[in-house]
């Protein structure tokens, strides 16, 4: 890390990721599933249970929700379990959940020194906008793109190389954070350098056996020359 820390001049932009990155969601996603799972007359999903399954956009989340309890039939459920999520997450988003420490203080030390920024996650975009709004994250970003915003999500390189574009830079000079495997998957194939987090998610897996090129405590820590 310490490479990257003294040499933000390399960069132009960065690209942050946001469940896991910015904001520890687990408590957003569980009341949201939950009253999902309720509405659909099933048990509920502990909360150590939906941490491996978060990453990789609703969908799956959903999926490995209704699968994780037992329903008989997921992908037939799918449409209404959707449609009950999605209701029961606007209704709560960002009440249960929060900034990681260290995060406002490294958005604002990458400005400083020039980085243009966007947010791109697998959440939907229309979840991902009311949150950064809520915990006060929005101004920094000059483009969000959510898992709903183009072709493919993460890990796919495609939604990087897409907000590239939007920024205007290269990869080569956009350097990814996030706090999985999925980030460092996609950031790899994109081009983009990578840096994860080691208190986010990652699947349930320890983050640091994910190849990137670098770990850091905290957001702040990034930009603390
Ligand atoms: O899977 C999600 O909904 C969020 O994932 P993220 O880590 O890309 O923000
Ligand atoms: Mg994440």
């Amino acid at each position: 890390m310490d490479t990257l820390r003294t040499d933000l001049s390399r960069f132009d932009a960065a690209i942050v990721d946001l469940d896991g990155t910015m904001v520890d969601t687990l408590g957003d996603f569980a009341e949201a599933l939950n009253r999902m799972l309720r509405d659909l007359e099933l048990p509920p999903v502990a909360p150590a249970a939906i941490e491996r399954m978060v990453g990789k956009g609703s969908e799956h989340l959903i999926l490995s929700a209704l699968a994780h309890v037992g329903a008989p039939a997921p992908a037939a459920l799918f449409d209404r379990a959707w449609e009950r999520y999605q209701h029961h997450y606007l209704e709560i988003n960002g009440r249960y959940s929060a900034a990681y420490p260290g995060v406002v203080e490294g958005l604002k030390a990458l400005r400083a020194r020039g980085l243009r920024l966007a947010c791109l996650t697998n959440k939907p975009t229309s979840f991902a906008k009311p949150l950064l709004a809520a915990k006060g994250l929005n101004g920094f970003f000059e483009q969000v793109f959510g898992g709903d915003a183009f072709e493919r999500k993460k890990p796919d390189p495609l939604p990087l190389l897409k907000t590239c574009e939007a920024l205007g830079t290269v990869p080569s000079r956009t350097l990814m954070v996030g706090d999985s495997s999925n980030d460092a998957r996609a950031a790899r194939a994109a081009g983009c350098p990578v840096v994860l987090v080691t208190y986010g998610y990652n699947h349930g897996e320890p983050v640091r056996g994910v190849d990137a090129d670098g770990f850091v405590e905290s957001l702040a820590d990034l930009a603390a020359a």
